[in-house]
């Protein structure tokens, strides 16, 4: 329970508001206890009133007491009506205050978690799935909504009622009480029990739900392969496994819920049935009147809802503890790619890697070892070599997505992280190795990292990836909007599209990591062409499979286990007869080059 203590600065936050819920919560309650009362002077009016008629009877005084008997009815009548609507006004501000007050904090926790998942560095993202952040913000929020929300409500209209009715029935008898109220804690705890069954098993649902929408996203998405492998019967077959597990949780479910009913009212029946009893023993002692009997049958009803409701309380609670213990687990995360020193001048773009090694904590590869370069600023660079060998981590560091495990990364002399993190970013440009589109406008796509940027900067950009011309082809150009993950385009315009979108900021380095690798040959070219004539005094760093990328590049890094193997121009690199040699031999003879 103590994850929900840190829940207190919202319950500051909003103080006033939660103040006067609470205000109102004792006026509402008030009325709901006044009733009982009004029932009671009702109900004793009626009984003395009644034994004065049959006093009278055959005389003229009869009839003023019938006049009396019915005038006080619709009396009390009114007053009990006009009770219950003033409770009923006072429980709507209730809601207003406190059930608002819950609304604001879930909307704040929102923002507040996800605006520290956004400061969070790229190991954090590889080291969890997106379905448990997705959770935490989520479902594990509105848990704990649950808690400020309703049980604060219900567990504070507790307090106030035990406070106010329990002692004044005590006043009235204690025997009586006593016996009335003997169910009650039983009732909690059956309560208690039912719940914690009932959430266990939408626990369960739940988890079946999701997986069961899994499975169908999957299905849809997979569609083309599912029917070119004519798996559409072995694909209806497992959704119906899986719809059948989902059908048996939810009649397990039904099963406790439908106790949950019966016991209340039998409990409430329990009750009822000793106050009678006890109560009637009373009367005949003449310690107590009907209408006393009448009072606490009605306070019993009052009170079972509210210690029902403890049960239900006290589990809603713990669910909202396991929930924020959750949050609090991220929010504990503390990002360590930061900067002592902020600096924010502007870059020339020269880089310089001394004996840098980089271990992934996450898989614990080794994945670059004892790397050292150094590339002046305006010139070209290309990294080529084997699957795995290391290359986008390269791009990993000088983007700052991840610190070097040991050795230091130098931008114009001066150590990466000595520069304000945002700022180093804001002067690269990055072409990601898988790309990634949002679903939006092909034109706000290309000017993601600032919405203001007029519409000829945005064609000039895709002029330079050699995409405008296809933008051109589609009905609403640049108004055109992507899909999820723009299915709509091809890999090679999707790629063309990162490349716009990188050198719209005009990056002091570029960073391209195996962007062209679905382009052919000769819009590689066209797109290597235009982007040295706009790259011309920034610098470029080309990551690649493909020679025909690396050759036009200043120097070439070969990279194998994540050590350097060949470094050189081009030219060089052929006459060495290695291992870049071997693989510009192979790229030749398999005809990539031919264009
Ligand atoms: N974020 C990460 N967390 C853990 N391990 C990683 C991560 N990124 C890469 N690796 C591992 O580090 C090694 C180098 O990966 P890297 O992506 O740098 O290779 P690459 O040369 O770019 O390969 P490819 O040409 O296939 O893209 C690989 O063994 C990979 O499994």
């Amino acid at each position: 329970m103590k994850d929900l203590k840190f829940l207190n600065k919202y319950f500051w936050k909003y103080k006033y508001r939660f103040g006067l819920g609470i205000f109102f919560i004792i006026i509402s309650t008030y009325f709901q206890i006044l009733p009982g009362q009004l029932i009671r002077n009702a109900l004793n009016l009626v009984v003395d009133n009644i034994t004065m008629f049959k006093m009278f009877e055959g005389l003229n005084l009869q009839t003023s007491f019938e006049d009396i008997i019915k005038s006080s009815i619709v009396l009390y009548g009114f007053m009990i009506l006009g009770v219950a609507l003033l409770r009923g006004f006072f429980l709507f501000l209730v809601r207003q205050t406190i059930i608002i007050m819950s609304r604001h904090v879930e909307y704040d926790m929102k923002n507040d978690i996800y605006e520290h998942y956004q400061q969070l560095p790229t190991s954090f993202f590889k080291m969890n799935s997106t379905g448990d952040l997705m959770a935490r913000i989520s479902e594990d929020v509105s848990r704990v909504r649950m808690y400020i929300g309703p049980a604060v409500m219900y567990g504070i209209s507790l307090i106030v009622l035990f406070g106010m009715l329990i002692p004044y029935m005590f006043s009235i008898n204690t025997t009586l009480t006593l016996y009335a109220l003997s169910p009650l804690p039983i009732l909690s705890v059956a309560i208690y029990f039912v719940n914690n069954q009932v959430n266990k098993r939408s626990e369960e649902i739940q988890r079946q739900l999701s997986k069961l929408s899994t499975f169908t996203q999957e299905a849809f998405s997979g569609i083309r392969v599912i029917k070119s492998f004519s798996r559409e019967k072995n694909s209806v077959e497992n959704f119906e496994q899986e719809s059948n597990e989902y059908k048996d949780r939810s009649l397990k479910l039904t099963f406790v819920q439908a106790m949950f009913f019966p016991l209340i009212v039998g409990l409430i029946g329990v009750s009822t049935i000793l106050t009678i009893y006890v109560g009637g023993m009373e009367v005949i002692e003449g310690t107590l009147s009907f209408g006393n009997i009448a009072e606490f049958v009605i306070y019993v009803n009052l009170l079972t809802w509210p210690v029902a409701s403890l049960g239900w309380v006290t589990s809603i609670m713990q669910r909202a503890a396991a929930s924020q213990k959750r949050i609090n687990e991220f929010l504990n995360v503390k990002n360590d790619i930061l900067s002592e020193k902020n600096l924010t001048n502007d870059i020339e773009g020269s880089v310089e890697f001394k004996n840098v090694s980089l271990k992934y904590d996450d898989s614990g590869i080794n994945a670059l070892k004892n790397i050292s370069f150094s590339l002046e600023s305006g010139k070209s660079l290309a990294i080529i070599g084997t699957t795995g060998s290391g290359k986008s981590t390269i791009a990993n560091l000088i983007m700052r997505l991840y610190d070097a495990s040991e050795g230091e990364i130098a931008i114009d002399g001066t150590n990466i992280k000595d520069y304000q993190v945002q700022h180093i970013r804001n002067q690269m440009g990055y072409v990601p190795q898988d790309v990634f589109l949002f679903s939006d406008s092909i034109k706000n796509n290309i000017a993601f990292s600032d919405n203001s940027l007029p519409m000829e900067k945005i064609i000039e950009a895709s002029k330079v990836a050699d995409l405008h011309h296809n933008i051109e082809h589609f009905k609403e150009g640049y108004d055109t909007v992507l899909g999820e993950r723009g299915i709509t385009l091809s890999g090679g315009q999707k790629q063309r599209l990162s490349i716009a979108r990188a050198i719209i900021k005009n990056p002091k380095i570029l960073i391209l990591d195996d962007a062209l690798s679905a382009v052919d040959t000769k819009t590689e070219h066209n797109i290597l062409s235009q982007l040295s004539k706009i790259m011309e005094n920034r610098t470029s760093i080309i990551i690649s499979h493909r020679v025909s990328s690396a050759q036009l590049a200043d120097t070439i890094l070969v990279l194998k286990n994540g050590e350097i193997i060949e470094e050189g121009t081009h030219n060089s690199l052929i006459d060495k007869q290695g291992a870049y040699h071997k693989l510009y031999q192979k790229q030749i003879k398999k005809g990539d080059m031919d264009d």
